[in-house]
């Protein structure tokens, strides 16, 4: 058998790893890191040339001989991206990125259009969030009126990456309910929901077909012959970053609970059946394997870890040997690190607060601390939603960037109550887009062991070496925290009304 490759363009960096469905192992890996362009306006940006120069970069870097043998490439992509196409297939603008809350307004004004946010999760199952694909095109047609009139084609970025290894275009539904305009009950595209971003003109015409999770597409042959891969590879369908670490930390059948500690902080679990909430306090959303996907996403989770990292002067990578000397709750002191603006809870013209300072719990250590544990009970907030619902969870699967800190293993398994495990596949949504091609080989080729959830059960390993057991005293010391959280957050909701 050959070798699959998984690459996750993620939000800091691409990703590339290699997979050897025969060893069960990664054979070789790369990561390459990605510039971002911010404004004050909340606006964060990202060129489609940076991804494709990053891919061809990590691809650069793995053995000629391994490339050689890679069967099938799936891609992951950072959910929500703008990426706008003229009838050429050129890019337009720079994509605009599911970090930014420049388009808050647009927001408001679709949702209003379309009868309030109630009415939009009646008729698509989600409402219009800051981030969310949808809000990005009235603001191009305001602030970029050339690219606005010369729209053809609207990519998410993991499609776009598939449509310059493939020259094909298509979306599949996993990244699709990501814009806001699929109808996550029917699996396709809203029409009041794409009328109501745009009554001027049809945009189902600028989205392209919906392709099913188990699609193979052949690579370009002059790609393949650049890229140094056979040009028998295929792409797979590919999906959004978390709809691929779903596949990646074996979360492809009810009642597994994943975390990614990434730039976001994600939750999410995979559902048999629509799973919408009529208050909206998840995302809706379907996966990539045919199922849907309850997600919990907060903007700022390593947003807030590296911005205290970068102010103290030490790498978050050494991280966890400073936070020695302290305990559950950072002495106190309590960060709602909503810095980049945040959508769980929504708030997309919020700002970070730090709360309970005294003249000695004011350290470093405490800050970092305060900044890891602020992340969590963001998500905490979105997790007690899903067990509102009924939803009841036996481990947390972890992975993301922040998964290879043990304190925040701990952490996330002492203030959740539940068992963290690690998958020795540490990055999550690549590895996750290597098994999505795997699969579709697999079942092209009509092999036994073609069932996504065997499949995954037998490739997706836990590291035990990683794993953390919660502490019942320090749960308290977190409850403790986090009602502070909570209080606090109703506090400051009016500052950031509008
Ligand atoms: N050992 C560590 N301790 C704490 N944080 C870490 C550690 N290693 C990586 N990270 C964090 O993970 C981030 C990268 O996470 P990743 O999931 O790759 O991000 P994304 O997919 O959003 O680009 C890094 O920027 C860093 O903040
Ligand atoms: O917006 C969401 C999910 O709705 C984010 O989770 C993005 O998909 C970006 O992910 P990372 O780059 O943080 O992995």
């Amino acid at each position: 058998m050959g070798l699959f490759a998984g690459l996750d363009v993620g939000t800091q960096s691409v990703k590339l790893v290699v997979y050897d469905p025969e060893q069960r192992g990664i054979v070789a890996s790369a990561g390459q890191p990605l510039d971002l362009a911010a404004g004050d306006d909340g606006s964060r940006e990202q060129r489609a040339d940076w991804w494709v120069d990053t891919v061809r970069a990590c691809f650069a870097r793995i053995d000629p001989a391994l490339r050689g043998r890679i069967e099938a490439v799936g891609v992951s992509g950072q959910q929500h991206g703008f990426v706008p196409l003229d009838r050429d297939g050129n890019v337009l603008a720079p994509a605009k990125l599911w970090c930014d809350t420049s388009t808050s307004d647009e927001c408001d004004e679709i949702m209003e259009a379309a009868g309030g946010a109630a009415r939009c999760i009646e008729l698509a199952g989600n409402p219009i969030l800051a981030g969310y694909t949808a809000s990005k095109l009235p603001w191009t047609r305001k602030h970029r009126s050339q690219a606005y009139a010369r729209l053809a084609t609207i990519l998410l970025p993991h499609d776009y990456i598939n449509y310059w290894l493939t020259g094909e275009l298509w979306m599949e539904h996993g990244d699709a309910s990501g814009t806001g305009w699929l109808d996550v009950r029917r699996r396709d595209w809203s029409p009041e929901l794409l009328a109501a971003t745009d009554p001027d003109r049809d945009l189902r015409a600028c989205l392209p077909p919906l392709l099913a999770a188990d699609t193979l597409v052949p690579i370009r042959a002059a790609l393949a012959d650049e890229l140094g891969l056979p040009r028998s590879a295929q792409v797979s369908a590919g999906g959004g970053d978390n709809m691929m670490a779903a596949i990646g930390t074996g979360n492809v059948v009810p009642g597994v609970l994943s975390m990614s500690l990434g730039t976001s902080g994600t939750l999410f679990t995979y559902a048999g059946e629509p799973a919408v909430d009529p208050q909206g306090r998840w995302a809706a959303f379907c996966d990539s394997t045919g199922g849907w996907l309850p997600l919990i996403c907060t903007m700022n989770c390593t947003v807030a870890t590296e911005a205290v990292a970068r102010l103290c002067g030490f790498s978050s990578r050494d991280g966890d040997a400073l936070l020695a000397g302290t305990s559950p709750g950072a002495d106190g002191l309590l960060m709602l690190p909503f810095l980049n603006g945040e959508r769980t809870p929504d708030l997309p013209h919020g700002r970070g607060n730090l709360f309970g300072m005294t003249a000695t719990n004011l350290t470093p250590a405490n800050l970092y601390r305060a900044a890891m544990e602020g992340a969590l009970y963001s998500l905490m907030n979105g997790y007690e939603a899903l067990v509102d619902a009924g939803l009841r969870f036996e481990a947390i699967r972890l992975t993301g960037g922040g998964s290879q800190s043990a304190v925040w293993r701990q952490m996330a398994a002492d203030m959740f109550g539940l068992p963290v495990d690690v998958p020795e596949q540490s990055e999550g949504a690549a590895f996750g887009a290597a098994l999505q091609a795997l699969w579709a080989v697999r079942r092209a080729a009509g092999a036994g062991d073609s069932d996504l959830s065997a499949l995954a059960a037998s490739h997706v390993r836990l590291d035990p070496r990683l794993a953390a057991q919660p502490h019942s005293g320090a749960t308290a010391a977190y409850a403790a925290q986090y009602r502070h959280f909570l209080s606090h957050l109703d506090a400051i909701r009016p500052l950031y009304a509008d």
